[in-house]
Order: structure tokens, then C-alpha cells, then sequence
């Protein structure tokens, strides 16, 4: 579970790009953040994977206190929660199977990376969760021959191996034709139901969240207008955004 009290993200010397944000996320949800440009999805994103500093709140993942003194709440979460971003970063000339096995850099030891060596149970490991996301007949391909749907759900298969649990993904379809976002979608959603992962996506854009999401969370310059679930946004709340 995820609990969020007070995020405030204050830039040094500059605005306040999130204000005084608050909510609870358990296991298994799908929420999506929709706001405008600038609004601070990107931002938010950024806090839980802990990329960005916090100027107040506090985090709490998996029942751990992740900004207090003790270390094992931030080993924690950059263990086990994982930033998708628009644009997946892969090893281009290394097929999707070696992008999944070797991790991201953030990830994995750089000796993993520069050796590329594996255990015959990642291989396996690795295998069965790309074919769980139907890319099977891609595993050989060169990460640049992949299609931007495919590096996407390849991006996520990389994270589902290395333990993530949450997925935080940046706009995952944002570019995308119409059926190849459906099937990142699809995956992200499978992921919940199927395996009780938690997945944050900004999902501006169309009606992908009202398809897909199981809550919205709305922000409009760096504040929480509304999270709702089980529903539709009303005309309102859409406009607020
Ligand atoms: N390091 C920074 N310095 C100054 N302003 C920043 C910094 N990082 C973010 N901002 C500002 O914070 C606001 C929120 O940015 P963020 O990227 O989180 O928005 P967003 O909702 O993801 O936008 P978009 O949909 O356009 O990607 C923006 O106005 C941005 O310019």
C-alpha cells in the first residue's frame, strides 16, 4: 500500500510545483493522474520514485516509513517501484530479451551491465514474462527494431522481472496509434487484477483513463482537485482540468 500525506515539492528558490497532496493507494488498484500541462503529473511521478526531492510530507510503502532516518524504506521503493518513462530507455542494439534480463540502469550493478552475464533462471524468468505479454516472437529483435508499443511493454516486462510491484509510468501512450496503447493498457491492467501491482500512469490524453483506470486523480497546478473512483468525470470536474 501506498500513503501519501502533505507531498509538497517546492523548487529551490522557486514555485511550489506540488501542493500539500494527500491520498491512499492499495494493492491492485489502476489510477490514473489527468491534469493539464504543467499541472505537476510528471512531478508527482517523479516524488514517489523518489527522483525528485520532497520539501514536506510524508511516505509511506509497503507499511515502511520511506523519508524517515532508517535507509530500508528508500532501498524499498527504488527496489520495488518502477518509473516508466514516455519514451522507454533501452539498450538499442541489444535484443528486447537482454533488455528485460540486464535491468535498467537504475536497476542493476553495473557490473551486470557492462558483463551482461545471466543465471540460466533469469533467462527462464525473463522468457516467461515477455510471453505473458505476448512479445515472445520479439525477444531476439534489437531493442531499435521494436515498435513504440512494443518497447513500452518490453520497458514494463523489465521491471515486472526485476520485482517492481508499483509501476509509476509517465505518459505510457503518449504517441502511440489507438490499438498499440490499448495493448500497453490492457497489459498495465492484466498486471493489477492478475498480480495485485499497483499502477500510477498519467493519462491525459483521450479516454484512456475512464477505459482503463479504476480511479483518476485530478490535479490542476500542483493540487489534488478530486480522486474518484468507480465512476465517470463529470463535465465539471473535466472542465476543471
Ligand atoms: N526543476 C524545475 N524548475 C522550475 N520549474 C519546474 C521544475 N520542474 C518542474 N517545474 C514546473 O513545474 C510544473 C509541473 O511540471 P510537470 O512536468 O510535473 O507537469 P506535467 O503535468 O507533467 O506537464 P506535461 O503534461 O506538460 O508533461 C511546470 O510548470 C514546470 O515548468
Amino acid at each position: 500500500m501506498i500513503r501519501v500525506s502533505h507531498l509538497t515539492r517546492q523548487i529551490p528558490g522557486g514555485p511550489k510545483v506540488l501542493d500539500d497532496i494527500s491520498f491512499e493507494i492499495e494493492p491492485g488498484e489502476f489510477v490514473a493522474l489527468k491534469g493539464g500541462s504543467g499541472s505537476g503529473k510528471t512531478t508527482l511521478l517523479r516524488c514517489l520514485a523518489l527522483r525528485e526531492a520532497w520539501t514536506k510530507g510524508t511516505y509511506e510503502f509497503d507499511g515502511k516509513d520511506v523519508l524517515g532516518s532508517a535507509l530500508s524504506g528508500k532501498v524499498k521503493v527504488r527496489r520495488e517501484a518502477a518509473y516508466l518513462e514516455e519514451s522507454p530507455i533501452l539498450y538499442k542494439t541489444k535484443t528486447a530479451l537482454r533488455n528485460v534480463i540486464i535491468g535498467s540502469v537504475n536497476q542493476t550493478p553495473f557490473w551486470r551491465r557492462w558483463t551482461g552475464m545471466v543465471r540460466s533462471d533469469d533467462y527462464m524468468g525473463a522468457m516467461d514474462t515477455i510471453e505473458k505479454l505476448g512479445l515472445l516472437d520479439k525477444a531476439k529483435l534489437k531493442a531499435e527494431k521494436l515498435s513504440g508499443g512494443e518497447k513500452q511493454r518490453i520497458a514494463i516486462a523489465r521491471a515486472l522481472v526485476h520485482g517492481a510491484k508499483v509501476i509509476l509510468a509517465d505518459e505510457p501512450v503518449t504517441g502511440l496509434d489507438p490499438h498499440s496503447a490499448d495493448q500497453v493498457l490492457s497489459d498495465l491492467k492484466k498486471l493489477c487484477k492478475e498480480q495485485g501491482l499497483i499502477v500510477i500512469a498519467s493519462l491525459h490524453q483521450g479516454d484512456y483513463a475512464e477505459r482503463f483506470a479504476d480511479r483518476t486523480l485530478g490535479l490542476s497546478v500542483g493540487k489534488l482537485l478530486f480522486d474518484v473512483k468507480g465512476r465517470r468525470l463529470t463535465e465539471h470536474e473535466k472542465r476543471q482540468l
